[in-house]
């Protein structure tokens, strides 16, 4: 499986082929092309200052006679973490802070409303180890931790809605630890935090070791530039997941995540995609990038030699929206901050056309889910 050294699918693609196949590749691979976002020439000179990769699209949606366009912009970020696992641990999360900080003030001047950063941000993506200490030691409070204080400025500062992923610690319920998004106003505020629902089991991915399933249900958040949510990771394969923050009246579900190109880089470009199709409204994915190493080596009960690293982190952010279409992805091997304009008129629009809202059979799902979880249930199977 390749590493840092090759850049995107989206680059190979553009090397390799003739400009007529390439059109067509690119219209069944990312629907209708997305429009690139002219971004500020300083946003640019920054990010290349800063290391990292700058890119804007945007979405259009038709014009309506009763409704104005309805214009906001999100920010994706992915990131290495950019000291090694082993330093002490407020120096990793103060680096990682003053990291995203640079990032958001480009951000800033790029217009962007809504800003989300990728799951469990703060720390390295230590779950693999099983091991407490000092891991534990990187959760925090979701009402008034460091990092919260610290995205309630960069809220106030820059106008813009934050949705900050950490490990939480809720000392108020018997310290227990959650892994949770925290969605602050662009005034400052915190307007509420949600959980990820489903944890993973699969390969190194052992984080039922330090955290529950969330208990917070599918919250959707209502901001001053629509209405959003988060999926946290793993909750993406579940399209059910999904579903429930759309009808609960998401606009935009953000997807904030930490997954390895091994297991899941052919499942990235689908689910997202997917999800915004199926609920006619715009997704967010995000993943970290890069390799992380662990002082001490760990195993996953799948027979896989003892090791230290989780494999590569991807990257490959994107944005989705309600018409199948999507942006490129960021590379996969570099920080990055994606900026995409989106009208959320379309959300309406693409649901007038294709009516999944309203051909959907939800009574009927929730009547037989509601027998087939009964432990009496016996599937309904037609037998000669
Ligand atoms: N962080 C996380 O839930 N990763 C699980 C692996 C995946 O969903 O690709």
């Amino acid at each position: 499986m390749a590493g840092a050294e090759w850049e995107s699918l989206e680059q190979c693609l553009e090397k390799n082929l003739p400009l007529a196949d390439l059109r067509e590749v690119k219209r069944i691979l990312y629907g209708k092309e997305t429009r690139e976002l002219h971004l500020p020439s300083g946003a640019f000179e920054a990010a290349s200052k800063g290391d990292f990769e700058l890119r804007g699209y945007g979405f259009e949606a038709a014009e309506e006679q009763q409704r104005r366009p309805r214009i906001v912009r999100v920010g994706l970020v992915q990131n290495r973490t950019p000291l090694p696992a082993d330093t002490p641990v407020v120096k990793q999360v103060t680096a990682l802070h003053r990291r995203i900080e640079a990032i958001t003030e480009v951000a800033a001047t790029c217009g962007v409303n809504i800003i989300c950063f990728q799951e469990a941000w703060t720390m390295p993506f230590a779950f693999c180890t099983r091991e407490r200490l000092p891991w534990t030691e990187f959760a925090e409070s979701a009402e008034d931790g460091p990092t919260i204080r610290f995205c309630q400025e960069l809220a106030r500062k820059h106008d813009m809605v934050v949705v900050s992923p950490i490990l939480e610690r809720d000392a108020e319920h018997g310290d227990v630890l959650w892994n949770t998004a925290v969605v602050i106003s662009n005034s400052g505020a915190i307007l509420g935090k949600t959980r990820k629902n489903h944890i993973p089991r699969v390969g190194d991915f052992n984080e039922s070791t330090y955290y529950m399933e969330g208990n917070l249900g599918h919250p959707v958040f209502q901001t001053q530039f629509g209405r959003i949510a988060v999926n946290i990771c793993y909750g993406r394969h579940h399209p059910l997941n999904w579903l429930m923050y759309s009808v609960n009246g998401a606009e935009i579900i953000f997807n904030p995540s930490a997954t390895v190109g091994a297991l899941s880089e052919s499942l990235w470009p689908i689910e997202a995609r997917n999800a915004a199709i199926a609920n006619h409204c715009f997704t967010c994915a995000i993943n970290r990038v890069g390799e992380e190493r662990f002082p001490n080596e760990f195993t996953s009960g799948d027979g896989k030699k003892a090791h230290r690293d989780f494999g590569y982190f991807y990257g490959s952010s994107y944005v989705a929206a309600p018409d199948g279409s999507r942006t490129p992805g960021l590379s996969r091997n570099q920080d990055g901050l994606l900026v995409t304009e989106l009208d959320l008129n379309l959300c309406r629009q693409v649901n007038d056309i294709w009516g999944f809202k309203m051909t959907g059979r939800y009574e009927m799902y929730a009547q037989e889910l509601a027998e087939a979880v009964k432990p009496s249930y016996s599937p309904n199977i037609v037998k000669e």
